[in-house]
């Protein structure tokens, strides 16, 4: 990956920097882009380890005004961008007859339209530089099981997939290839504070994974890694699912 300059929104925690700690160690420069500062700062000390040029970007991928920032400083810093990697995401439980609209708007807001948004720039990027590239979208077993309290995730995260088939088909002309990693239940994450957060929750979910144990951050990472990388050059349109077989489980008799 030496060379590669490589997009990562939610890039500060969970998931997103594992790929943003992987990416570097296999060469590339970083740029990762949330709302947070300070984990943005304290993720770029922890991934320029490895020496390579680490960017922070405050932006709220749910603003087109603040995406079209973040893709013009990577070009400004980068000279051009050759990956994307659409990880940021919120989430949380809520029943849905409890559910305001706000709620519904923050996720799908974040998840599907922040993608979306991300996707275009970086898209036209592509293009404009003659490159080719690659988009990688984070998306998640739930849209193939269900899962009852996160209607709004649930269908976001949906829409992302038909996005990553739509553009893969459309862009394939332009060299760009678009890609799906769904993971299942993933230790030390967002999700794991968001959504599993008292032992009894962390047991009915463990119980549903026939692997017995939930993904690490790492293992991930290196699905990511093998995706945005020439090894995958002909792979696009596809989606790629990590949960230990979680999803398969329908319990049995
Ligand atoms: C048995 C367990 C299930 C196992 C499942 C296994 C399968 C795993 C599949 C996992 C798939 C996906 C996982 C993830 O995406 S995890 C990502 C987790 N990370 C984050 O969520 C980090 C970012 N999150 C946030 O920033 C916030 O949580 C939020 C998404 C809400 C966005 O923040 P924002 O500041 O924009 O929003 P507000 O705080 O203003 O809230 C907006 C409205 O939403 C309502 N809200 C917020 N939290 C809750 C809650 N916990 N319950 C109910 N409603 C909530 C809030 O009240 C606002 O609405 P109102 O204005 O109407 O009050
Ligand atoms: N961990 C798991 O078990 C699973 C995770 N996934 C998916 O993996 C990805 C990573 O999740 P995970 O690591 O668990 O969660 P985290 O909460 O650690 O990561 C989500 C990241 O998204 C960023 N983010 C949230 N809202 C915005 C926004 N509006 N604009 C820019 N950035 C934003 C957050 O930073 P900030 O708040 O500072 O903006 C945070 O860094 C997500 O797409 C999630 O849906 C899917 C299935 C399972």
């Amino acid at each position: 990956m030496e060379g590669k300059s490589i997009i990562i929104t939610g890039g500060a925690t969970g998931l997103g920097k594992a790929m943003a700690m992987e990416f570097a160690r296999l060469g590339a420069d970083i740029v990762i882009a949330s709302r947070n500062l300070e984990n943005l700062e304290k993720a770029a000390k922890e991934i320029s380890t490895f020496n390579n040029k680490v960017i922070v970007t405050q932006t709220d991928v749910r603003s087109p005004e603040q995406v079209e920032k973040m893709v013009r400083r990577a070009v400004e810093e980068n000279g051009k961008i050759d990956i994307l990697v659409n990880n940021a995401a919120g989430n949380f439980r809520v029943p849905s007859l409890d559910m305001s609209v706000n709620a519904w708007n923050s996720v799908v807001d974040i998840v599907l339209h922040g993608t979306w948004y991300c996707s275009q720039e970086v898209g036209r990027q592509m293009v404009f530089q003659k490159t080719g590239g690659n988009i990688l979208n984070i998306g998640s077993t739930h849209v193939w099981s269900g899962n009852p309290g996160t209607a709004h995730s649930t269908a976001a995260k949906a829409g992302v997939l038909a996005l990553t088939k739509t553009l893969a088909v459309e862009w394939a002309q332009e060299n760009i290839r678009v890609n799906l990693i769904a993971p299942g239940p993933i230790e030390g994450t967002g999700a794991a504070e968001q959504l599993w957060s008292t032992p009894e929750l962390e047991k009915a979910v463990l119980n549903r994974i026939p692997s017995g144990r939930m993904g690490t951050p790492k293992e991930v990472a290196y699905l990511a890694s093998y995706l945005v990388s020439d090894y995958a050059s002909y792979v696009t349109g596809s989606s790629f699912v990590i949960d230990g077989a979680g999803h398969l489980n329908k319990g049995g008799v």
